[in-house]
């Protein structure tokens, strides 16, 4: 039996997933492969805090994180703590001790994952990340190695499981923005600081590794126009509801000979798009590639166990390299020279919500807007479906409402 020891930076949501299930699959993981993983240290912020884990074994916490990265006997780094600084040199440091890292963390791989895979392959260690985007759902793996020779022309998914879980509550259980946002929270989905699920934050950092794996290009964040859920309404969701649509909070990313079209943001999606109905904290992406078309992979996008699963899944692969010497791996792909655009500059269509009348609302009908297609009116509010609109089309249009009304929510919609 080999003896692997591991350090861990963070004990909460996922930490405590990563215990649980190294407890539970020890004997499966002694047989299979004939290795034991030892839990050497674990750096947490507060190490006399009770954690009501249901482990067995002893665990040693340190409110140093030195004490993991430094010490010599440890072979596997695994970070679940979070933060950008800190998590970032202490993975440097961890690399540069000659330790494989494997690392939830969607915020760090997002801004400093190209560094990071670098510095590893300089120390022929690992650095894999499979938790970092949709948690429990295998994505990275499938876009490495299952999909490494097909040519991928679009992602669209659900990547945020807090966001798709308050949509989904506000929707189906017509519980409020903010019950809906404590429960997400209180479930362990919600980031440390949840205005990075909200704000579609979270989803942008997650359409940036899955970007630098489908397209080798690292998207730049501080450029790329994003949309949380936050100006959702109850309104917006049981307006979209009478026309046929659901809301759901999206990530999109388009090749086009050398551009790459993206959207972080809320969409309105028929019934009939796989995506209508990945609900509550489910996470779904659909890629579409050369030779399979679109292929979709859907599961449990956060929480303890789920994301802790591709930890696991990290953890093994790891392992593997080590016994047979393989060691020097990581997700990634060169970068090229892509362009970047929003998805809005394409023509679209919107689902649109009018409220808060200041003119004559009985304008508000295809026949004098030439750019509706559909309008639904319950009680005062409107709902409408547009044409296809260019980007010039939206602004007449947006133009031409703003006479009259003094609230326009406006949705692109996905076939
Ligand atoms: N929750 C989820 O569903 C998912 C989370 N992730 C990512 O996984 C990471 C961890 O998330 P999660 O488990 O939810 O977070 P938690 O807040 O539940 O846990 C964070 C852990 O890190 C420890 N910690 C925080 N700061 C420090 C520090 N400066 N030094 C040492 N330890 C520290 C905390 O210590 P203490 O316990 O003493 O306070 C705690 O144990 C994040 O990067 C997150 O984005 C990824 C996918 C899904
Ligand atoms: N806060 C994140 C956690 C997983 O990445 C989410 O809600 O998706």
């Amino acid at each position: 039996m080999t003896t692997i020891s591991v350090g861990m930076l963070g004990c909460g949501t996922v930490g405590s997933g990563v215990l649980t299930l190294l407890n539970r699959g020890d004997n499966q993981i002694s047989e299979s492969l004939g290795v034991h993983f030892n839990i050497k240290k674990i750096a947490v912020k507060h190490p006399d805090k009770k954690r009501g884990l249901n482990i067995t074994k002893d665990l040693s916490f340190t409110g140093e994180i030195e004490n993991v990265i430094n010490d010599p006997s440890i072979q596997i780094v695994i970070e679940v703590m979070g933060t950008l600084d800190q998590a970032y040199k202490a993975i440097q440091q961890a690399i540069t001790n000659g330790k494989s890292v494997i690392t939830a963390n969607k915020e760090l791989i997002a801004l400093k994952g190209p560094q990071l895979t670098k510095l590893a392959h300089d120390y022929h260690v690992d650095l894999y990340y499979e938790a970092s985007v949709a948690g429990g759902i295998p994505i990275l793996r499938v876009l490495n190695e299952s999909l490494i020779t097909d040519q991928i022309t679009g992602l669209t998914g659900i990547v945020n499981g807090t966001s798709n879980f308050v949509l989904s509550a506000m929707k189906t259980d017509h519980s409020s923005y903010e019950e809906s946002l404590k429960q997400a929270q209180s479930l362990g989905y919600a980031e440390a600081n949840p205005i990075k699920d909200i704000e579609g934050i979270d989803a942008a950092y997650k359409l940036s590794i899955l970007s630098q794996l489908a397209f080798g290009h690292s998207i730049n964040l501080k450029q790329l126009k994003r949309k949380g859920i936050e100006g959702v309404t109850s309104n917006d969701i049981n307006g979209a509801e009478v026309l046929g649509l659901t809301i759901k909070p999206a990530v999109i990313a388009r090749q086009k000979d050398h551009e790459l079209f993206t959207l972080v943001g809320p969409v309105a999606v028929y019934k009939q798009n796989p995506l209508a109905n990945v609900n509550g904290v489910e996470n779904s992406v659909l890629v579409t590639s050369t030779a399979l078309g679109t292929t979709s992979y859907s599961g449990p996008g956060a929480g303890s166990e789920p994301t802790a699963n591709s930890v696991m899944s990290d953890l093994l692969a790891v392992t593997k390299h080590i016994l047979l010497e393989q060691i020097g791996t990581s997700f990634n792909k060169t970068t090229d020279d892509i362009g970047e655009s929003s998805l809005m500059n394409l023509p679209l269509t919107y689902f649109l919500t009018l409220n808060s009348f200041t003119g004559d609302e009985a304008k508000i009908s295809p026949e004098n807007y030439e750019f509706l297609k559909q309008v639904v009116k319950v009680n005062h509010a409107y709902f409408c479906v547009t044409k296809l609109l260019t980007k010039e089309q939206k602004n007449e249009l947006t133009s031409a409402l703003a006479n009259g009304v003094t609230e326009v929510h406006f949705y692109p919609i996905l076939k």
